[in-house]
């Protein structure tokens, strides 16, 4: 079943709007998630979806019916919570029963419901225990059996996984994909965590003031995002935002103790941002053409991230194979050896370039100056 936000926005007062505009069509069996940080409106769009908040403007359809004003019973979608609403009194057979029993449905087809998705859960042995029985990634997998149990074809998850530790919120990620997908599932997965989202997503929609900064594949958002919100809340460890000065008639050249910039196109004169991922760039530290001093370095295991100060006195981070003949306060040069992104001040994505400058007549060089 697919679904259709059309210009949805919500407000509680009239005027402030905590989501603005929003608008996707999730299409049917898609693992869609929404991503955002803390207080964007991911759960109230959640809620929103699954009716239990009304909404402010705009329209809601699921399978091309407008559900905008229908009860969430009547909206035939299940949802999975944070902390998993289990009945403690109740033991797990029970508790994936429940919305079944309260359903009115004949007992043996609720039985065959229940066994079917416990196994599926793999705690058919554990059907006779009560939640304070079980461990936190069990009664995740109760919650799951009765989303499952409902066989409804549209699930909501909001942050199902955060309550897990970090080893079984990764096995757990596996887990729903190939349930999602062995079910043929429409789910709409929120979360903050945005390794989460690019790992099990098909697409992901990022929210951020209220409004949808991106919505697009992990491959494409982390490859061409829309603006340095996007840019900078993907990929670990963090985009390197530089804030530079283009100065000249397409000039375009090395400034002196700074990195080696260079644009496929040309550029007006003015601010702008450039971004550059830590593993675009190189740092050599027996070159005899320094432009950088290192401040810190973090050292994990195959890869180091080195924090160096460049001369100019902006800070980037490096990330490097190189983790044993580094030190801090060794003096380093500092090399753009992959893609950049270049920003308008006002964080719009312009440009990405793997190298290459030409204006389309002669290879002249743009004047790059550091504005800090
Ligand atoms: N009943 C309400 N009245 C007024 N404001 C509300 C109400 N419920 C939520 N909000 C506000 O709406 C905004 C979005 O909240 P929401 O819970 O959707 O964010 P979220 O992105 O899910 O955050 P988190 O990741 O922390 O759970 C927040 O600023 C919150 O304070």
């Amino acid at each position: 079943m697919s679904i259709e936000l059309i210009n949805i926005s919500k407000t509680y007062n009239g005027s402030d709007f905590i989501l603005s505009d929003i608008s996707v069509k999730i299409e049917t069996g898609e693992f869609f998630a929404i991503v955002g940080p803390s207080g964007c409106g991911k759960s109230t769009l959640l809620r929103m979806i699954a009716g239990l908040i009304p909404i402010s403007n705009g329209q809601l359809k699921i399978d091309d019916n407008d559900v905008t004003n229908l009860p969430p019973q009547e909206r035939a979608l299940t949802m999975v919570f944070q902390n998993y609403a289990l009945f403690p009194f109740l033991n797990v057979k029970d508790n994936v029963a429940f919305g079944l029993k309260a359903r009115k449905m004949a007992s043996s087809e609720i039985s065959t419901r229940v066994d079917h998705a416990l196994e599926l859960v793999n705690l058919t042995d554990f059907s006779d225990r009560k939640p304070g029985e079980l461990s936190g990634g069990q009664r995740q997998r109760v919650a799951l059996a009765r989303a499952i149990a409902s066989d409804a074809k549209i699930c909501l998850m909001d942050e199902p996984l955060s309550n897990l530790d970090a080893q079984l919120r990764n096995k757990m990620r596996s887990e729903i994909r190939e349930l999602q997908q062995k079910l043929g599932l429409t789910l709409i997965y929120v979360t903050h965590d945005q390794i989460e989202a690019m790992t099990m997503a098909d697409r992901i929609m990022v929210l951020n003031n209220a409004k949808t900064q991106q919505i697009d594949s992990a491959s494409n958002i982390y490859d061409t995002p829309s603006n340095t919100f996007v840019a900078s809340f993907f990929g670990t460890p963090q985009m390197n935002l530089l804030a530079l000065t283009l100065k000249g008639n397409n000039e375009f050249s090395d400034v002196e103790h700074s990195l080696n910039f260079s644009v496929t196109n040309s550029l007006k004169a003015g601010n702008y941002l450039v971004g550059v991922r830590p593993n675009s760039l190189s740092i050599d530290n027996n070159s005899n053409k320094t432009n950088a001093v290192i401040t810190n370095i973090e050292y994990l295991g195959t890869r180091s991230i080195v924090h160096a100060k460049l001369d100019n006195s902006m800070e980037v981070r490096i990330e490097t194979s190189n983790t044993e003949t580094l030190s801090v306060t060794d003096r380093v040069s500092v090399r753009l050896t992959g893609n950049h992104y270049i920003f308008s001040a006002d964080g719009q994505r312009l440009l990405n370039t793997n190298g290459g400058y030409t204006d389309g007549n002669s290879s002249k060089k743009l004047q790059l100056q550091h504005s800090i």
